[in-house]
Order: C-alpha cells, then sequence, then structure tokens
C-alpha cells in the first residue's frame, strides 16, 4: 500500500485534455484533484505558458516504483517527445513523482537517479506546491518542510504571484 502526489503538466497541444487524459487513466487510484493553474514556464523560459495540477493517488497494490512505471506510460500515451537539448523544454504531458507514503504513512526516502523522492527540485517549483496545498493544506514536503512555508522562500514567492488559477477548467469530471 502507498499513498503519493503526483504532479501534471502539459504545454503542448490540447493542454486541458491531456491532463484529463492522464486522471482517466489513474482512474481507481485518485483520491483528490487539485485544481488547474496556469503557469509560466519554469527553467527554460522560451516556451508556451503550461497548465499545472496535482494529484493525491493511493493503490494498496502499488510499490513505490509503480507510481513511476504509471507515470512513464501515461506520458507515452499522450506521445511526449523528449529533446536532449531542453531538459526542461515543452512537451505534451509531464507526470511527475512528487512523494509517495508507505503503508504506516511515512515518507519513501530515495537517492536513486532513475527514482529520487522526494522529487529533487518540487521544494523550487511554485506550479507544484501551490496546487498540492489545494487537496493538502497541511502538506510537508518531506526533507524540506510545510508547503506554504516553501511557498514563502525568496526562491519560490517571486514565481507563486505568476500562477493563475483556472476556475473555468476542472479535473474531478475526467474521473
Ligand atoms: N521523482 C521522480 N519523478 C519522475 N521522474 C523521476 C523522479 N526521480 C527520478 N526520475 C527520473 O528522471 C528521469 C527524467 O524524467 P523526465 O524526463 O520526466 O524529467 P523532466 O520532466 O524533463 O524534468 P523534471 O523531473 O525536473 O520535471 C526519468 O527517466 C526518471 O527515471
Ligand atoms: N510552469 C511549468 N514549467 C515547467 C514545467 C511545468 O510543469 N510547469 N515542467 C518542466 C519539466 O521539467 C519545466 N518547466
Amino acid at each position: 500500500m502507498t499513498r503519493a502526489v503526483l504532479s501534471l503538466g502539459s504545454n503542448l497541444g490540447d493542454r486541458e485534455q491531456h491532463l484529463r487524459g492522464a486522471v482517466a487513466a489513474l482512474r481507481g487510484v485518485v483520491e483528490r484533484c487539485s485544481g488547474i493553474y496556469e503557469t509560466p514556464p519554469w527553467g527554460d523560459a522560451d516556451q508556451p505558458s503550461y497548465l499545472n495540477a496535482v494529484l493525491l493517488v493511493s493503490d494498496p497494490e502499488a510499490e513505490p516504483r509503480d507510481w513511476l512505471k504509471r507515470a512513464q506510460a501515461i506520458e507515452t500515451a499522450a506521445e511526449r517527445v523528449r529533446d536532449p537539448e531542453r531538459r526542461f523544454g515543452p512537451r505534451t504531458l509531464d507526470v511527475d513523482v512528487i512523494t509517495v507514503w508507505d503503508a504506516q504513512g511515512r515518507p519513501v526516502l530515495s537517492d536513486d537517479p532513475g527514482l529520487t523522492l522526494p522529487h529533487p527540485r518540487a521544494y523550487l517549483r511554485a506550479f507544484v506546491l501551490r496546487p498540492w496545498l489545494d487537496i493538502q493544506p497541511d502538506a510537508v514536503l518531506p526533507g524540506h518542510g510545510p508547503v506554504a512555508a516553501l511557498l514563502a522562500t525568496p526562491e519560490v514567492a517571486g514565481d507563486l504571484a505568476g500562477l493563475t488559477a483556472r476556475p473555468d477548467l476542472a479535473l474531478e469530471s475526467s474521473l
């Protein structure tokens, strides 16, 4: 039994449909969906803005690595193409595993480059942290502290101001 926080992002093609497709693919294991946010590109400025959201998922059968396998299968289904020249470049769909808890509710920690937990850049990303607060107002990013406090750090607070909630879009109806 594991629970996980997954982040979704899309900035190519039908962005909303890509996020909806991810939620539909995870039907049966999604506990909560955040709102959808319009977010400026992070890490590589020369690309369109993203739609981002976060999901809380749980599965009695899933091992931590199963969440990465599911995430990658969902990206592949969205015909994501990797550009080796642009690490943080545009994409139809990105599904990242932000954190995982074991059956006892303890965070799973890993420094394996194939699956690093928690996600090594999550603490810097307003586009992950802000939607996460929607679904877990007391969220804590293991090793980094409360998500609400991370959003107030200088590195993140500037980016937070650039996020726009998109209440006209919602993911629950994809479940
Ligand atoms: N927590 C994690 N979530 C997703 N991928 C991870 C994680 N930890 C390690 N990885 C590895 O990172 C590799 C690159 O993933 P990906 O192409 O999705 O990166 P990216 O989306 O471009 O960058 P970022 O991970 O910073 O969002 C994957 O092959 C995967 O094995
Ligand atoms: N706003 C935003 N920027 C990004 C995103 C994302 O999902 N949202 N994903 C990236 C992949 O590493 C790089 N930059």
